[in-house]
């Protein structure tokens, strides 16, 4: 998208190419719409995080962990993607150690990001958290601007192409590292012991508690998982504008099903953020037609001087 037009000697490995000779057209390839209604499906998890502490939970590190407890739903994918890639040699698929390392750092940081995220949930009403969680955008468009104005060589092409089985590598590694701090602000909180009487007092029954737990860990993960597709595939920027999109989403799934109130200054938010969607799809057209119009002058250019070649070269 955005970033894969200011890079004219690669496009990201989900974006669909274009060809020379066809008329300009911008399609999202499948993997970046895949990844879009991931993260639309994905607006479960805010929504059931909020059905749990409004219906009696109170545990923080187990909400917590829902958010981050899904990466095993990762492994069956990872080991098929890794089954597949063996021809290339297992050398090419491991991540360097530091790499690792450091998103198992990250993955600390993760759980205690997913704590505050929870003490928000707890105390504000979904549409308010789902602001919040909408001016992610503003950060990833100022990262956006300061690291992804790089050019592609054949080393970063060649990146794009690992990348394609390291975030979720990646994923899993920072899934694991959070789930491990999680699990250990649990013990020392005595969440484990909490969760008998907390599941029998729990406002919708017991059975509901754990399918929201489940459920909820489910559509974190799913809601993770295409933002990283849409940042490998598309473009971080337009991930944090899927991110700004779930916040209209979020206001009706409130209003829908915790009778959330709907007032003007949700409105005004609501339409601000389809405005920055509509303004941002705009703008990719716009800068898809002039890529594609600099394409066919070129070509109009190599066509001539080969006719020019041609007719000097003839006798
Ligand atoms: N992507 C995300 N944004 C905000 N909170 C989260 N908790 C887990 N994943 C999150």
């Amino acid at each position: 998208m955005q970033e894969a037009a200011k890079t004219p000697i690669a496009s990201p490995p989900g974006a669909t190419a274009a060809s020379t000779d066809s008329p300009a057209r911008y399609r999202p390839s499948p993997l970046v719409i895949f990844s879009a209604c991931l993260i639309l499906v994905g607006a479960g998890g805010p929504l059931l995080l909020r059905v749990y502490f409004v219906h009696g939970g109170q545990r923080l590190w187990l909400s917590a962990l829902l958010q981050i407890s899904g990466w095993p739903l990762l492994l069956p994918p990872l080991c098929v993607s890794l089954f597949h890639g063996r021809r290339h040699g297992i050398a090419n698929l491991l991540l360097p150690p530091r790499l690792v390392g450091a998103a198992a750092v990250l993955g600390g940081f993760y759980a205690v990001s997913c704590y505050v995220y929870a003490m928000g949930s707890q105390a504000l009403p979904l549409s308010t958290s789902s602001l919040l969680l909408a001016t992610q955008l503003a950060f990833t468009a100022v990262f956006a601007f300061l690291f992804v104005g790089l050019r592609f060589t054949p080393f970063s092409a060649n990146a794009v192409l690992l990348l394609t089985i390291g975030p979720a590598v990646l994923r899993a590694v920072l899934g694991a590292a959070g789930t491990m701090v999680c699990l250990l602000g649990m013990a020392i909180k005595g969440d484990f012991g909490a969760l008998r009487s907390e599941a029998a007092s729990f406002g919708l029954g017991k059975t509901n508690y754990y399918l929201v737990l489940v459920w909820d860990a489910v559509s974190w993960q799913l809601l993770n998982l295409g933002i990283m597709g849409l940042i490998t595939c598309a473009s971080s920027l337009l991930a944090g504008i899927m991110i700004a999109v779930l916040l209209p989403l979020s206001q009706i799934l409130a209003v829908m099903f915790l009778h959330e109130k709907f007032d003007g200054p949700k409105g005004i938010a609501l339409v601000l953020s389809l405005w920055g969607f509509a303004s941002y799809m705009y703008g990719e057209k716009v800068q898809q037609k002039k890529v594609e119009a600099q394409k066919s002058e070129l070509l109009q250019q190599q066509v001539a001087s080969k006719t020019e070649d041609l007719e000097l070269a003839a006798p």
